[in-house]
């Protein structure tokens, strides 16, 4: 599935690019008075191999959820709990995200891919079970906005710790990959045209730390960040962490599931099998935080034609995020100073992607319109 999916990633269609750039030279704006609308209307159009590209709507986030050995090292002062608490709250429609998601008119996905806790059972009566058991029997709320859903893909209940062996085997990477790829082609098939990543694991900022490292050869104390707020000597010895296990391991960049699997975790690499999933079907992926960035640089390490269906959502305040999207040569479209995850950033960046979409689908030619041209 991996290798099928990486095959069937091609580059952007020249012809409807070049039809897109025409276009915008053609529309009743002074050329390039939008900016980097522009270029991101003319990628579109060569993602979708036609001009003008579908509206982006409706738009489906996938929150990938995942524990970490590393957690075990004090690299975060939330409890692991936290996990296992917001997926709750997600399914419950209660976080930053469903509010984010209800106004872009996004629909939720919850996929359990390494939740360290099971998740409750049909007789847990807690406000929260309730939500999650609704759920995970709601086929009903499947692309419904206002229902979130869950999928139980639990592939291993939380990564080792990557300072003592590695975090994954190779065959939980890539089975984590292929939730990611197989999450992708669900949402697509269920009419998604854009793909909103999500993230949340308490501790997963020190593997997307770890992961960029890795594929952007920085320094660990140049990856590395506050992730949910760590004071300094906390942040030092996250650094130290990050540095320890990138010795211990030498991972090989151009062996991104080696990576994936040395110091890596499972909603990782279930995002770079999200984004192959979704560049193999040409349907356009808004990047979120560090945890998305550091997946797609191991999905441009395993099809660097990938990167073409990729749109930085926002800035992460995580300064691992920046050494990413630098590597991935992609241009953030806010920077709020957000640090949360959970796709919110990325959601907010949607209303920019459906207007750079628009403007080739609705604005008026100098010709059509009567306006005259310099
Ligand atoms: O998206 C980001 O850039 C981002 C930056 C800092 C923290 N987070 C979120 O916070 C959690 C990880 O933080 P930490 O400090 O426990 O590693 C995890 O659930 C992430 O979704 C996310
Ligand atoms: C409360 C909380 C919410 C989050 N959402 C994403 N990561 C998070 C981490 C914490 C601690």
């Amino acid at each position: 599935m991996l290798e099928t999916t990486i095959a069937a990633i091609g580059p952007l269609d020249e012809a409807a690019m070049s039809t897109a750039r025409q276009l915008q030279t053609r529309l009743t704006k002074p050329a390039g008075s939008l900016g980097l609308l522009e270029e991101l209307s003319v990628r579109l159009a060569g993602l979708a191999g036609t001009c003008p590209p579908p509206l982006p709507s409706p738009a489906a986030v996938a929150i990938f959820a995942g524990d970490h050995g590393v957690h075990a090292q004090r690299v975060t002062p939330w409890p692991q709990e936290v996990t296992v608490q917001m997926v709750g709250n997600f399914l419950a429609g209660g976080a930053v995200v469903n509010a984010f998601a209800r106004q872009a008119g996004a629909t939720v996905t919850v996929v359990d891919v390494g939740v360290a806790t099971p998740l409750p059972t049909p007789d847990d009566h807690s406000p929260a079970g309730d939500a999650r058991v609704a759920a995970r029997g709601g086929v009903s709320g499947h692309g419904r906005v206002d229902v979130p859903r869950l999928v139980d893909a639990n592939v291993r209940r939380g990564t080792r710790d990557m300072t003592v062996t590695a975090a994954l085997t190779r065959d939980e990477a890539r089975s984590a990959v292929e939730v990611g790829i197989r999450i992708a082609g669900e949402l697509i098939d269920g009419g998604a045209a854009l793909l909103v990543t999500g993230d949340m694991g308490i501790a997963n900022t020190t593997p997307a730390a770890a992961l960029i490292a890795a594929f952007t050869g920085v320094d660990a104390a140049e990856a590395t960040g506050r992730g949910t707020g760590v004071d300094d000597p906390t942040y030092q010895h996250k650094i130290e962490v990050v540095r320890a296990a990138l010795l211990r391991h030498t991972p090989d960049p151009t062996d991104p599931l080696g990576v994936l699997a040395a110091v890596g975790g499972l909603e990782h690499a279930a995002l770079t099998g999200l984004l192959l999933g979704a560049a193999a079907r040409r349907v356009p992926v808004l990047l979120d935080g560090v945890i998305a960035v550091s997946a797609a640089l191991a999905a441009a390490a395993l099809a660097p034609d990938a990167v073409g269906a990729m749109i930085a959502g926002h800035r992460s305040a995580e300064p691992g995020a920046t050494v990413a999207l630098r590597q991935l040569g992609l241009t953030p479209l806010i920077d709020l100073g957000l640090r949360l995850g959970e796709g919110t950033g990325a959601l907010l960046a949607l209303p920019v992607v459906t207007g750079a979409v628009r403007v080739l689908h609705e604005v008026a030619t100098f010709d059509s319109a009567g306006v005259a041209e310099k």
